[in-house]
């Protein structure tokens, strides 16, 4: 098999052996990489005219970090692992570390995870201002594996270390060298000289000659460390209750504190291999790879368009949706027009903006002068004189088919023939919006997520008659304003509303057979979202979920579970959370609280659906609830999934986690299904439908493969692929 990158090595004059990685994209530490380094360091070491050693990058780039791509055949025992501490112990700390010869790391671009531990194993680091150093291994289910516990606290101090590892957060270089951790800060294209004559007067016993592992001067008392770890704990359990891995790195940094870096080193290496086959490793692994593979859409990426230039975009409607858009867009300097009906509305919407910006100037996000700057952006205007000239156009307006129909065909009189034209709408049919007009290639759904400079998610909708190159446009601005796009196709509610309908129908038919509204939303946050069934009703608002369910109830009535509870509640002007009173009462500092009150209504409506409740489902565990909510889900992703909506599993995972808040570490809707099984969740399905009606019918996707054992993501048949 042909290696997978390598470390080259090029000694010169001055007596420094460069050794550079060479792995693209992004310079990640394979095996092959790594046993490349291993060469070159048995090589520079016993050469007589090396007297240091540099290593840095290719491309710009010192390294993203072990290869992910590695973890996949580890976790399904294909790839044989170096023997525990090899690459910690053996390699980085006594062979590098432990050399008679100096090695100093030039970085520049990224030294993250593996990368940054391989620059710490050195004596010393230079840095660009701009590079991104940090260990974000927690983010993929790990902690740091070769050496990262141990030395980045003892080179930042255990508070900052901490703060570094658990949230996976990096650094700027400008902002490593105020910390200690880089040495110095050059331009780029001073950096291997620098880097080489600092390792030739380490060499010289002219600049000190560093041991990171051993270092302790930034490290606090131990009475102290053991508080700072008691917090982190304390923190890391509070924000996600679920993970193991954050606590385990915790007990690793605190091995190191207490018994000295060497134990701690070995602790680390234990505990890298016991994470590494960890359901959670397995599911984060999953989901770094299938947020990348969103934007690999079959039929359309892979035809060689290059993304026209957008250089100015036009919004219509500065409400909720369109003010955040605005905001997104302008953040990632895209010149915007937003244009209202009237004055008042104008500036209202221009005012949301304002507020979206100087939210982030307080939250010290970023500087008044920036804000300022970004806000010169925004135009705001009443007709579309300035539209001439824009090359994208949203529209956000109210979700109504005949205006859109109205808007779509003003917009074909007003801009260039080769401008996109988007519509922000959630659930309505793309063929109807662009009715009355001739440009149906470049009409496309840019479904933002509420608030739209703040959600990650954005599901670009396409007809059958969107060209490829309008969806190439709208992918390439979704990367710049960095969105994750998942591209699917057209009908009622689109991928995620779709699957995310289900969820809250599931939840209100079991309140109407005995199950308690709170009981559901806390075995849901349990589980892992960040709010059950019932608060987000509250939040999104119950005309919202009332109007969608007339959708639902036209395109899919077979499905549909007519609960009355909230029409009744919202006869009685309780609508959620900006009314105060729905599912839950809030108080002004808009915290939620359970509301007896809420029986009444409830009663009603059980009475009104002609359900007896059966007291047996107060009885339910957690698991049975998170199950009954979550399968009706799962049939209606594998629908999606069949009628050719979406075009990959994957892509239904991310939608998931980052349209519903599934949490990522169960790896999304389709991966966690997968753990569980097709027949199990088909036979629990089935047997809700016997008692329970057609809702909780087993679609003929899922049927099939629980009947032939085939997983819900193994790729669909294409032939019957809608797009
Ligand atoms: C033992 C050790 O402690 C364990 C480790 O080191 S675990 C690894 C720690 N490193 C990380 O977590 C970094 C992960 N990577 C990233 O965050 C980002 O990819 C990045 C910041 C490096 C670059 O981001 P960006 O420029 O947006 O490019 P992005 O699309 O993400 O990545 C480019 C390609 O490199 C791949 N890639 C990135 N990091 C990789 C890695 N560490 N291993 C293998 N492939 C990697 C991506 O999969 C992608 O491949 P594709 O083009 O085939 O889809």
């Amino acid at each position: 098999m042909a290696n997978k990158g390598r470390a080259e090595m090029e000694v010169g004059a001055d007596g420094v052996a460069l050794i550079t990685i060479v792995n693209p994209p992004v310079n990640s530490l394979s095996i092959d990489v790594l046993l490349c380094l291993k060469d070159n360091y048995e090589q520079a070491l016993s050469r007589d005219d090396v007297k240091a050693i540099v290593i840095t990058g290719a491309k710009g780039k010192f390294s993203g970090g072990f290869d992910i791509t590695a973890f996949g055949g580890v976790q399904g025992g294909s790839t044989e692992q170096p023997k525990i501490g090899y690459i910690s112990i053996d390699l980085l700390t006594d062979t590098l570390e432990g050399a008679r010869k100096p090695s100093v790391a030039a970085i520049d671009g990224l030294a993250l995870g593996g990368g940054l531990e391989v620059a710490m194993a050195c004596h010393a680091r230079i840095s660009t201002s701009t590079a991104q150093l940090g260990l974000p291994e927690l983010q993929l289910g790990v902690i740091p594996g070769f050496g990262g516990t141990q030395r980045l606290p003892r080179l930042v101090g255990l508070t900052k270390g901490l703060e570094m590892i658990l949230l996976s957060k990096p650094v700027k270089g400008e902002e490593a060298y105020k910390l200690g951790l880089v040495d110095a800060l050059v331009p780029r294209d001073e950096l291997v000289k620098t880097a080489r004559l600092w390792a030739l007067e380490i060499a010289a016993c002219r600049k000190p000659w560093i041991r990171s592992l051993y270092k302790t001067d930034k490290l606090e008392s131990l009475g102290d460390a053991r508080e700072i770890l008691k917090f982190a704990r304390a923190q890391a359990q509070k924000q996600a209750a679920n993970l193991q891995h954050p606590l385990v790195c915790i007990d690793v940094i605190e091995e190191g504190i207490v018994s000295g870096p060497r134990a701690g080193l070995w602790k680390e290496a234990h505990s890298f291999q016991t994470l590494l086959l960890s359901e959670t490793c397995k599911s984060l692994i999953h989901v770094f790879f299938a947020q990348r593979a969103t934007s690999k859409v079959p039929g359309i990426t892979d035809l060689g368009l290059m993304p026209r230039k957008i250089t100015k975009v036009g919004i219509l409607g500065g409400g909720l949706m369109g003010s955040g858009i605005a905001t997104a867009l302008i953040l990632s300097s895209y010149p915007v027009i937003l244009k209202e009906v009237n004055e008042n509305f104008l500036k209202a919407g221009i005012d949301r903006v304002k507020a979206n910006l100087q939210s982030r100037v307080r939250k010290g996000k970023m500087t008044q002068d920036k804000c300022e700057r970004t806000l010169s952006l925004l135009t705001g205007v009443l007709d579309y004189e300035s539209f001439k000239d824009v090359d994208l156009v949203i529209e956000a307006v109210i979700e109504n088919v005949s205006l859109k129909q109205q808007i779509f065909a003003d917009l074909e009189k007003y801009c260039s023939p080769n401008c996109v034209l988007a519509t922000n709408t959630s659930t309505i049919d793309l063929n109807l919006v662009g009715e009355k007009t001739k440009s149906r290639d470049r009409i496309v759904g840019a479904h933002f997520f509420s608030p739209a400079h703040v959600m990650p998610l954005l599901e670009i909708v396409r007809t059958h008659e969107t060209s490829p190159q309008v969806v190439v446009d709208l992918l390439d601005v979704g990367k710049k304003i960095r969105k994750t796009p998942i591209v699917v196709g057209n009908c009622t509610g689109f991928a995620v509303n779709r699957m995310f309908f289900p969820y809250t129908q599931s939840a209100l038919l079991f309140v109407d057979y005995g199950l308690d509204v709170y009981k559901i939303d806390r075995a849901c946050t349990k589980f892992g979202m960040p709010m059950g069934p019932f608060r987000v009703a509250d939040l999104v608002g119950f005309g919202v979920a009332v109007a969608t369910g007339m959708q639902y109830l036209q395109s899919f009535p077979e499905r549909v579970y007519k609960s009355m509870l909230m029409s009744i509640m919202v006869e009685d002007k309780r609508t959620g959370e900006a009314t105060r009173k729905g599912f839950y009462k809030y108080d002004g500092k808009r915290k939620a609280s359970p509301d007896p009150e809420l029986m009444k209504y409830i009663e009603k409506s059980r009475n009104m659906a002609g359900v007896t409740p059966n007291p047996e489902l107060m009885k339910l565990p957690d698991k049975d609830i998170v199950e009954m909510v979550f399968f009706p889900v799962v049939n209606e992703a594998c629908r999606v999934l069949d009628e050719g909506i979406a075009v990959k599993a994957s892509d239904l995972d991310i939608a998931s986690i980052m349209g519903m808040g599934f949490p990522p570490y169960r790896g999304g809707i389709m991966f966690w299904a997968d753990t569980l099984g097709a027949n199990y969740i088909f036979e629990r399905l089935e047997a809700w439908s016997k008692m329970y009606g057609d809702f909780f019918k087993p679609c003929s996707y899922l049927t099939e493969r629980a009947a032939k054992g085939i997983p819900l993501s193994a790729p669909a048949n294409q032939t019957r692929a809608r797009l």
